[in-house]
C-alpha cells in the first residue's frame, strides 16, 4: 500500500488550499466539513443519509463514548465503524473539551483530568495515555491529543499554563500513540487570544513532526475577528504540507473566512443542533421553520437541491412537524442542513480549484447577509 496517510495539496488560491487526505478507509476531500457523531450517531440521521450528503469523514466524541457504551465494549463489538455502520474515516476528539464543558467535579493536574460523569456521577480518570488508548479501542482513524482548552476571555498566565501543559501532554500522546500505520494523531495548538502563546504552541508542535495539526481553544466565546486573527498568527507557522483542523467551527461565514486563512478541516454541531430546533440553512439564507409565516407555504426549501429533505417537502409540512415536535421534523431539517454544509464545502473546493475563491466567498456571504428569509 502507498503511504497509509497522505495529504496532497492540489491547488492554492491565496491562503485557501484544495487538497485530499488519503487513508485506508477512504479519501477526505479538503476543505472538509465533518458532521459530529457524538454518541456514535449523527443525531436523527442514518449513516447512509450522512454519506449521501457527500460527507467523507465524521467526528466521534471520546468523552461520550467512554461513558456510554464504554470504549472496551465498542472494541469487543468490532470498533466504532462496525458498531455504527460507518466504514469511512472517523476522527475522534480526545475528550478534554467535553470534560471541561460537561463533566462535574473536575480536577486537573499534570497527570490528567479526574471527573464525574454527567450521566451517572461515576468517577473517571483521563490521562493523555488513557485518551489515546480509548481512541485506539474505538478504532479511530484520526486521534486527537488530550489538551486543556480554556474559555475566553482568560488571564495571560492561565492561558500560558494551559498551553504549556497541553504541549507536555502532546508529547505523552505522541509516545503513547507510537507508530500506527493507517492511523494519524493530530496535535492541537492552544494559546487563547495571545499571539506569542499561539506561536510557541505551533512551533513546539511542528517540531514533533505530527501527521496533522488542529487549532483548538477558539469559538469559546471570543469575537469572530479574534478567532480569525489567531488563525493569521497560527496557520503560517504550521507545516504547509500537513492538514489543519479548526475545532468546533462553525457558521458558513466562519468557515469561508477560516478557509481563506488556511484551514482545511472543520467540525461543528451547528447544522444538526439548528435542525433539531427548526432552523434550515439554504442557498438563500436561513429559514426559521418555527415561524407561522411558513404555515401555508407549499414551496420546498430548495427545489434545486439534491437532498430529498430540501427538495421534496413543503415548508408548510416542515413547519407543521416542528410545531408538533414530530421527530421527522428534526430529521428532515438535520438532513437538509448537513447537505447544505457538504454543498457549501463542494462549492469552496471547486472555487479554490478554479482560482475564484474570493468572489465565491463574497457571493455566499451576501446570500446570508439578508438574515432569516
Ligand atoms: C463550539 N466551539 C468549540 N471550540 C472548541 C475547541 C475544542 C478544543 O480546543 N479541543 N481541544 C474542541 C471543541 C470545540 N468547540
Amino acid at each position: 500500500m502507498s503511504e497509509p496517510f497522505r495529504f496532497q495539496l492540489q491547488a492554492k488560491d491565496g491562503a485557501a488550499r484544495l487538497g485530499a487526505i488519503t487513508m485506508p478507509r477512504g479519501t477526505i476531500r479538503t476543505p472538509a466539513f465533518m458532521p459530529v457523531g457524538t454518541a456514535a450517531t449523527v443525531k436523527t440521521l442514518t449513516m447512509d443519509q450522512v454519506r449521501g450528503t457527500g460527507a467523507d469523514i465524521i467526528l466521534g466524541n471520546t468523552y461520550h463514548l467512554m461513558l456510554r457504551p464504554g470504549a472496551e465494549r465498542v472494541a469487543r463489538l468490532g470498533g466504532l465503524h462496525e458498531f455504527a455502520r460507518w466504514p469511512h474515516p472517523i476522527l475522534t476528539d480526545s475528550g478534554g473539551f467535553q470534560v471541561m464543558s460537561l463533566a462535574t467535579l473536575r480536577k486537573l493536574d499534570e497527570k490528567g483530568v479526574t471527573f464525574r460523569s454527567h450521566i451517572d456521577g461515576a468517577k473517571y480518570e483521563m490521562s493523555p495515555e488513557r485518551s489515546i488508548e480509548i481512541q485506539g479501542l474505538l478504532d479511530s482513524d484520526i486521534q486527537m491529543q488530550l489538551d486543556e482548552c480554556v474559555a475566553l476571555p482568560a488571564a495571560y498566565a492561565e492561558v500560558e499554563r494551559a498551553m504549556e501543559l497541553s504541549l507536555r501532554w502532546a508529547e505523552r500522546c505522541r509516545i503513547a500513540f507510537g507508530d500506527q500505520p493507517g492511523r494519524a494523531m493530530f496535535g492541537i495548538v492552544q494559546g487563547g487570544a495571545e499571539p506569542a502563546l499561539r506561536e510557541r504552541s505551533a512551533l513546539v508542535l511542528k517540531a514533533m513532526d505530527l501527521k496533522g495539526y488542529a487549532v483548538g481553544g477558539l469559538a469559546v466565546g471570543e469575537p469572530q475577528q479574534v478567532m480569525l486573527d489567531m488563525l493569521e498568527v497560527t496557520c503560517p507557522l504550521l507545516p504547509a504540507e500537513k492538514p489543519r483542523y479548526l475545532m468546533g467551527v462553525g457558521t458558513p461565514d466562519d468557515i469561508l473566512k477560516s478557509v481563506a486563512r488556511g484551514i482545511d478541516m472543520f467540525d461543528c454541531v451547528m447544522p444538526t443542533r439548528a435542525g433539531r430546533h427548526g432552523l434550515a440553512f439554504t442557498r438563500r439564507g436561513r429559514v426559521n421553520l418555527r415561524n407561522a409565516r411558513h404555515a401555508d407555504d407549499h414551496r420546498p426549501l430548495d427545489e434545486e437541491s439534491d437532498c430529498p429533505a430540501a427538495r421534496d417537502y413543503s415548508r408548510a409540512y416542515l413547519h407543521h412537524l416542528i410545531r408538533a415536535q414530530e421527530s421527522l421534523g428534526a430529521m428532515l431539517l438535520s438532513w437538509n442542513n448537513i447537505a447544505y454544509y457538504q454543498n457549501l464545502m463542494q462549492g469552496i473546493r471547486d472555487a479554490i480549484g478554479s482560482g475564484t475563491f474570493v468572489s465565491h466567498a463574497e457571493k455566499i456571504s451576501a446570500s446570508w447577509a439578508q438574515g432569516d428569509i
